[in-house]
């Protein structure tokens, strides 16, 4: 393993290579929101959506959507479509989907956070008021493939966190309404749900138009062009953050069926033909047959093109010299999805420090999480997992200062704050303190 061949399929690395570091970076290197012609596309149908509101983002719906209709109403479900995609559903989806409901919901009931004040020695009350936003948005993609845990992903932590409305966006391309996303929508609790996607539904989100309501936050994984229009409109609301294609990290003990692996890189790949896909191993042998369990698998998936694509341009099976570099690998890294296929995961937490969803033991397939397991599968990718966290209830919460002080604290605080404020000559600040102080 230790030669820099690329097979038709997936390259073969080793952290033994000269040009190792390079390849490493070409792989991880995605940064699309970056692409000058797509951002010339978002800028236009933001401006065009901000100005001319329904009419902007119908126009736009019938172009990248396919679809012919002539007023926003045409894109707006009502609950009881909802409830009908509900009651139409076959018992096994009905309860698949009640099942992850309930585990996603009691996941994201332990992250709520608490309201908190103490009191100081001179009587002055302290604290932090946590209150939710009003209006969340949630953007769901629906452009290669329908996500109804998407909805349940983005819509229960935001009913957790106590959030007014849910305004919910997917595009249907072609018209074809996806029954499990709607029925996933009415057992959420979603308030507006709008078939619409891409640049034009952020904007909507974003901006208000005469039919969709303006909301305080967006969050939501999807395209480049949703991504780059995130991008675009914060400041004028809150977005999660800017998620790029799906990725997954394996690091194996050599110890894993190989079959079991290749499906868990393949459950990624099969995202998109930018998703990543990485398998890192001090096993070679072990690689080897990871190899061609890839090979003699492939071709019984129903999206095999896109997942050749994706390993192609994304996978890699990486020869490492021991658990200690695997490590700085995961680090530098810092995926999306890291399954720990080894023996002894716990021991290993320790030295992980960037990675969005950590799998441990060779039980838990990326999958379980994307759909049922409680936590949250809108995570950060593109290494943003060094600097930010999953999706959860603390994205549609903000936190208010409390202050409350006593004739006694006021007083007291009152010479800090005058010396402070006359250093920075700002004497109606020093003023205001020392009416406050008791001579
Ligand atoms: N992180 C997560 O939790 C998560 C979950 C599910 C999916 N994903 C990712 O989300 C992405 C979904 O992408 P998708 O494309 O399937 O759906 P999408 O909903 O993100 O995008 C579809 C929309 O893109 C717009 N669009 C397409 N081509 C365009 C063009 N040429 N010009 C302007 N607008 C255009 C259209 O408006 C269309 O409605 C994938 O990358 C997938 O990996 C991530
Ligand atoms: N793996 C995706 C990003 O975390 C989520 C998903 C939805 N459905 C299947 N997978
Ligand atoms: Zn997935």
């Amino acid at each position: 393993m230790s030669d820099t061949v690329t097979t038709p399929t997936v390259a073969r690395l080793s952290t033994r290579d000269a040009d190792f570091a390079q390849r490493l970076d070409t792989l991880l290197d995605w940064d699309g929101v970056s692409d000058h012609a797509v951002q010339q596309r978002v800028d236009s149908i933001l401006s065009q959506v901000k100005q001319q509101g329904d009419v902007a983002v119908v126009e736009a719906t019938n172009r990248f959507d396919r679809l012919s209709v002539s007023s926003m109403s045409e894109l707006q479900l009502t609950q009881e479509q909802l409830k009908r995609a509900y009651d139409g559903l076959p018992e096994s989806q009905r309860k698949a989907l009640s099942a992850a409901a309930e585990r996603i919901r009691r996941y994201h009931e332990r992250q709520k956070p608490e309201s908190w004040q103490y009191t100081e020695a001179d009587g002055t009350v302290l604290g932090q008021k946590v209150s939710p936003i009003d209006r969340a948005g949630i953007y769901v993609p629906g452009g290669k493939a329908a996500y109804p845990s998407s909805v349940l992903m983005n819509a229960i932590p935001a009913h957790v966190a106590g959030v007014d409305e849910i305004v919910m966006v997917v595009p249907t391309p072609g018209g074809v309404l996806n029954d499990m996303v709607l029925a996933a929508a009415h057992l959420a609790g979603v308030d507006y749900v709008f078939t619409i996607g891409g640049a034009q539904a952020i904007a909507a989100l974003a901006y208000g138009t005469e039919t969709v309501p303006r909301v305080d936050k967006i969050v939501g994984p999807g395209n480049i062009y949703v991504a780059t229009a995130k991008r675009a409109v914060f400041g004028q609301v809150g977005i999660d953050m800017i998620a790029g294609p799906s990725e997954i990290l394996v690091v194996s003990d050599g110890l894993t069926d190989p079959d079991w692996l290749a499906m868990d890189l393949f459950s990624q790949a099969e995202h998109d033909e930018d998703a990543q896909a990485i398998l890192v191993s001090w096993d070679t042998d072990h690689l080897q047959a990871v190899e061609a369990s890839i090979e003699r698998l492939l071709p019984t998936l129903e999206r095999e093109e896109i997942v050749r694509a994706s390993l192609r341009r994304r996978g890699a099976l990486v020869a490492c010299e021991d658990k200690q570099e695997a490590i700085t690998l995961i680090n530098r890294i810092a995926p999306e999805h890291l399954e720990l296929s080894v023996a002894e995961p716990q021991d290993w937490l320790e030295g992980i420090r960037h990675a969005g969803a950590i799998f441990m033991g060779r039980y838990t397939a990326e999958a379980l999480g994307d759909y049922c397991a409680g936590p949250n599968h809108v995570l950060p990718t593109s290494g943003t997992a060094r600097f930010s966290s999953p999706l959860g209830v603390y994205d549609f919460q903000k936190r208010s200062s409390i202050i409350h002080c006593s004739a006694e604290g006021a007083s007291s605080l009152g010479g800090i704050a005058s010396e402070l404020a006359r250093g920075e000559s700002l004497t109606a600040h020093a003023r205001s303190a020392e009416y406050r102080i008791r001579r």
